[in-house]
């Protein structure tokens, strides 16, 4: 119960919707047990007219009338109460369920993308679903049966006891057996279960690969291999469901097994004791077949819920893995940083944990506030973890970054991400319309300022040509825009940011250099007097930038202008005739 502690501030918050529900838990089992008594006096009264103790016909009916009405009555009561009782514990682990829900996702917003490497989105996923759906059954029915067996049977006891002590303890008896069979069930039916689970989402992802990958399983024409695959799987799947089932089945005839059993031990004891004349009326027998009826379901549940507890338990341990977890990327500054963009790396290295990779080695240069600088080298070179570093995606693991003299661990981390336009390597956009695809960054843009970030991109034209123009709902339900469409978008939505220093990795790979001249062109005129850092393979998107930095595994292997670096013997000279010769054949 160590995990689940963390639950308790809900229940707290949740405090007096908790005390109701135990209230009205009681409530509604006294009126449920009072029942029987009403049943024994019934059986009493005919036995009385019968002896002759009562000799009026009509005072029998009288009293049997008024037994049942308050049979009837307690019966309602007791059923409005239960409604009452599941309305608001139910309820309440709703909201819990809720509560707890937003606090994992605004974990997973703090954490850093290193977090998000090391983890899985499946595992992720299924945390703040699966996890939380556990919890929420150890703080809705769990302690909603908790309570009302606690209830149900303390006053079932007194009840009992009161009228036949020795009748109650053989009672009684077998309750524990049924308690820890169920017990046992339950665990078991839970193993099947989550095997059942695993097959189910296995299948899933086999579906969706297949359906995202039909292009390709179509043009290798391996359909029958992959329905074959498919039914492999799916016979696994209904495998695991009939053992799920076979198990599922025994929970009710073991249930109503030991329920008979308990019945007849009541009526051969009570029998017994009503023959030697230690229990007054055949009522009492009546009145204790009901209530061991009465006890047999919520015992059953002790086992159930205990099952409950320890899932529950399991789930939030692997919750509270999470939650405890510290972002790695600290905001240091509370106050907000005013940024203009004057970037200094002085001697930075920096590795990636997971890999290891020693992905930059002993960088230094300095773009001032309005200039432009490119990078370019070969693949993995480290030209993206350089962008990563200036947006503290990462912190560096040696030297200096700094904005405007300052470190950019000091500067305030909300000021320094809201002052950069980022276009990533890979554009992704939502399954959302085009016009909030562009106004991502910056909600309060007009429609006006989206069109002219579009034409500032070069993707108006194509957005025009969209039925639905900018409303055009991107995504799985939406359509697809192509590679250099995707790129452009996404520029625009750097570009309407207006932000002092605009990031553009790789990000006209996909776009041929025509359209690439023009956005470069309109780039240039967007980027006057932001800092500006453009990475490419492309000589044609460096070449106009104030400084060209080349480089190769990690470090800097060549520095300056365009028109140095092409007089100079080197990389970038041999790229640049490459890229000539290549444009000219074209
Ligand atoms: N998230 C990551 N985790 C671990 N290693 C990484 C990660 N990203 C990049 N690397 C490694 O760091 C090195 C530099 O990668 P980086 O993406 O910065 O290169 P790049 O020059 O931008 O490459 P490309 O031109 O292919 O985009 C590579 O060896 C790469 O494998």
């Amino acid at each position: 119960m160590k995990a689940l502690k963390h639950v308790n501030k809900y229940f707290l918050k949740y405090k007096y919707q908790l005390l109701f529900g135990i209230a009205i838990t009681i409530i509604a089992r006294i009126f449920m047990l009072v029942t029987p008594r009403f049943v024994r006096e019934i059986f009493k009264v005919v036995e009385d007219y019968k002896a002759g103790t009562i000799t009026e016909v009509s005072v029998v009916r009288a009293e049997l009338l008024e037994d049942i009405l308050y049979i009837i009555g307690a019966a309602i009561i007791a059923g409005l109460f239960t409604f009452l009782m599941r309305q608001t514990i139910i309820n309440m682990s709703r909201h819990i369920e809720f509560d707890l829900k937003n606090e994992i996702y605004q974990q997973y917003q703090r954490l850093s993308l290193n977090f998000y490497k090391k983890n899985r989105t499946g595992d992720l996923m299924n945390r703040i679903s699966e996890d939380v759906s556990r919890v929420r059954m150890y703080a809705g029915p769990a302690i909603m049966y908790t309570i009302n067996t606690i209830t149900l049977f303390i006053i079932a006891l007194l009840y009992m006891y009161s009228e036949a002590p020795t009748l109650t303890l053989y009672t009684i008896l077998p309750l524990p057996f049924l308690s820890f069979a169920i017990y046992k069930l339950s665990k078991e039916i839970h193993k099947r279960s989550t095997i059942v689970q695993v097959y189910l989402s296995k299948l899933s992802t086999f579906t969706q690969e297949s359906f995202s990958g039909i292009s390709v399983i179509k043009a290798n024409g391996i359909e029958v291999q992959t329905s074959e695959n498919f039914e492999a799987l799916s016979q696994g799947s209904k495998d695991k469901q009939l053992a799920l089932v076979r198990i599922q089945a025994l929970f009710f005839p073991m249930m109503v097994l030991l329920i008979g059993l308990s019945n007849l031990i009541v009526i051969y004891i009570g029998g017994k004791q009503y023959i030697d004349g230690e229990i007054e009326s055949l009522g009492t027998i009546a009145e204790f077949i009901i209530y061991v009826n009465m006890l047999t379901w919520p015992v059953a549940t002790v086992g159930w819920v205990t099952s409950i507890i320890q899932q529950a338990e399991a789930s939030q341990a692997r919750i509270n893995e999470f939650l405890d977890l510290e972002p790695e990327i600290q905001n240091h500054n509370e106050t907000p940083s005013n940024i203009h963009g004057n970037i200094e790396f002085k001697k930075v290295s920096f590795t990636y944990d997971d890999t290891n990779i020693e992905a930059l080695k002993d960088i230094s240069f300095t773009i001032n506030h309005g200039e432009t600088l490119a990078i370019i080298g070969k693949t993995g070179s480290g030209k993206s973890t350089i962008l990563d570093l200036i947006g503290r995606l990462y912190d560096c693991n040696s030297g200096i970054i700094s904005i405007d003299n300052t470190a950019i661990k000091d500067l305030n981390l909300y000021s320094l991400r809201d002052s950069i336009g980022y276009v990533p390597q890979d554009a992704f956009l939502f399954s959302d319309s085009i016009k909030n695809n562009i106004k991502f960054g910056k909600e309060d843009a007009t429609d006006e300022n989206v069109i002219q970030a579009a034409k500032l991109a070069q993707v108006h034209g194509n957005i025009s040509k969209f039925a639905k123009g900018y409303d055009t709902v991107l995504g799985e339900r939406g359509i697809t825009l192509s590679g250099g469409q995707k790129q452009r978008v996404s520029i625009a939505r750097a570009i309407i940011k207006d932000p002092k220093i605009l990031l553009f990795d790789d990000c006209l790979s996909a776009v041929d250099t025509e359209t690439e001249e023009k956005i470069l062109k309109n780039l240039y005129r967007v980027a006057a007097g932001k800092t500006t850092v453009i990475v490419s393979h492309r000589v044609s998107s460096a070449k106009n930038a104030d400084k060209i930095i080349v480089l190769d595994d990690g470090k800097i292997l060549q520095q300056g202008s365009h028109k140095t670096l092409i007089n100079t013997e080197g990389y970038y000279k041999t790229l640049y005739l490459k890229q000539l010769s290549e444009k000219e054949i074209s």
